[in-house]
């Protein structure tokens, strides 16, 4: 099958994007997916009709459906822990039982969801001007993602969020708070994560140092409900979940509350309902017509087969700022990995470097290497047909054409002899041809573009799950476990040993020169 898919690559060679527009009029409705009045619009890539045959049976035969019905119904797909996965179920709001060991997860899920709303609603009509989101990771990025995605939605307290464990983060942050109006939200699915732990400490400690009690100051969200009762948060203000929930497919649940008092429970309930629809099309919607597997067959396309190492996602709009970053965790701790799930070597590459920033500001940094750079970065646009400010509409008119001036670009290219035209009238002879040189763009540069009609709530929730569904789809083709972390385990093992040898209460010996060497940097200045 990969045979069959470089032998594709090795046909089209140097092909021209553009020329498949020019042969086939109807290109960009036959190459894009519309589902859930979304389009992603794929037609700007090397895709033809056996290429897109030739990944469709990738799917086929790494029994995709298979896998997808196995998730969706709460068996224990991810092997390494011994775990289901089912952060489907958490916007399943209206759909029917999920069984995982015989027990439906629904009941609690539910209750769980009404509680959150309870105290939702209790925070967002009390006095309390600030909420501290204290977590990292899947406890952090989704909620601080998605706060900031719908900032038009934004009517409750302030949410602030705290993730590192470097003192700077949460002092900044307390800066802004008033000590009687805060309430500190204590997200870790484990509760043991060392920089969540030392943060909620500090708050509290802060607290404290303000003449304020910290009762009722903490609530906790974690599936480890003794530990937080430990730090001292009253069980009624503990969320908890099951450990079916990944920690990066974990803001649908729990983890989403500083969101939901953010925008209100009607809101977020929308943000489920988008979630719910993308699972809905995700798991009805034939293969070719399934938005989410046709965005990981382009991925895979590019990155396993082409071997594009990275993958730019280039929001047009502002407020998916967070969104690479966000993205980064899921796609890359769930599919940066180099054994499959039978303990082998991977077949092929794992998965690629994903990173980004929001369009336009990306245009005036690092485009010039996307355009004209050595290495090919397949980029993923996203843009919304409308924004928010309405009395602002020629601010998201130029935004809307510079995103698609940006693949018009990358796909067309300049020629020398067009770039000999451009400069035709200031230079003359060699000058003229080694500045015409300088000004030639290769093109025929893949990308990919997501239009909705506006972010709101429930197009977020179905732009995350469309993601998550990728990652599943590209790991199975891939035969990854996406859902356990073990690479994130060595540094944490090595981080507490060094804690003391960092302090001074122990010595360094037995490290590497190179980490004896920078110790001793620390300690010289006064570290
Ligand atoms: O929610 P927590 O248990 O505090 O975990 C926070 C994060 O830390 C870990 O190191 C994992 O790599 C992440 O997947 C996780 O989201």
């Amino acid at each position: 099958m990969w045979d069959d898919l470089k032998n594709h690559a090795a046909r089209i060679g140097d092909r021209r994007i553009l020329s498949l527009f020019e042969d086939n009029p109807n290109r960009a409705t036959e190459f894009s997916t519309e589902a859930l009045g979304m389009v992603f619009d794929y037609s700007k890539t090397q895709l033809d009709e056996q290429i897109r045959g030739a990944l469709l049976a990738l799917v086929e035969r790494a029994g995709v459906a298979q896998r997808r019905e196995a998730m969706f119904t709460g068996k224990k797909i991810n092997e390494t822990e011994g775990r289901a996965v089912l952060h489907t179920a958490l916007r399943n709001l209206d759909g029917g039982a999920v069984p995982v060991d015989g027990a439906d997860v629904m009941p609690g899920v539910l209750d769980t969801l009404r509680r959150m709303e309870a105290e939702a609603r209790a925070l967002r009509a009390s006095d309390v001007t600030d909420v501290v989101n204290i977590g990292i990771g899947g406890s952090d990025l989704g909620p601080a993602m998605a706060v900031r995605a719908l900032a038009p939605y934004h009517d409750g307290p302030r949410c602030h969020f705290v993730s590192n464990v470097d003192g700077a983060d949460i002092a900044d942050t307390l800066k802004l708070c008033d000590p009687e109006r805060t309430v500190f939200i204590v997200a870790s699915k484990t509760f043991t994560t060392i920089e969540t732990m030392t943060n909620a400490q500090t708050a509290k400690a802060w607290l404290v140092e303000k003449g304020v009690s910290a009762e009722g100051r903490f609530i906790a969200l974690s599936s480890n409900v003794a530990k937080a009762a430990e730090f001292g948060i009253l069980e009624s203000r503990v969320f908890g979940f099951e450990d079916w929930v990944g920690g990066r497919y974990s803001m649908w649940g729990p983890i989403g509350l500083s969101l939901m008092v953010a925008i209100g429970p009607e809101n977020f309930r929308a943000f489920l309902a988008g979630g719910q629809a993308m699972d809905n099309h995700f798991r009805n919607a034939p293969p070719h017509e399934n938005m989410a597997v046709m965005l990981a067959l382009v991925g895979i396309w590019h990155n396993q087969v082409l071997g594009h190492a990275t993958r730019a996602v280039l929001p047009y709009d502002n407020r998916l700022a967070r969104l690479p970053a966000y993205l980064q965790q899921l796609e890359m701790e769930s599919n940066g990995k180099g054994v499959s799930m039978d303990g082998a070597d991977l077949a092929c590459h794992s998965g690629p470097v994903v990173w980004g920033e929001p369009g336009t500001n990306g245009q005036h940094a690092f485009y010039q290497l996307i355009h004209q750079g050595t290495r090919v970065v397949p980029c993923e646009f996203m843009v919304a047909a409308r924004g928010h400010e309405d009395d602002l509409r020629h601010h998201h008119h130029l935004l809307v054409a510079n995103c698609l001036a940006q693949s018009e670009a990358l796909m067309r290219g300049r020629s020398l002899d067009e770039a000999r035209a451009k400069v035709a009238g200031q230079f003359t002879g060699d000058e003229l041809e080694r500045q015409a040189r300088h000004r030639v763009f290769p093109g025929n540069r893949p990308s990919t573009t997501l239009i909705y009609p506006r972010l709101d709530p429930e197009t977020l929730g179905r732009i995350i799950a469309l993601y998550e569904h990728r990652v599943f789809v590209e790991g199975v083709i891939l035969n990854i476990n996406s859902y356990d972390q073990w690479g994130v385990e060595l540094g944490k093992e090595l981080a507490t040993a060094l804690g003391p040898m960092v302090s001074g209460e122990q010595d360094s010996a037995g490290k590497d020169g190179s980490t004896r060497a920078l110790l001793d940097f620390i300690h010289r200045h006064g570290g």
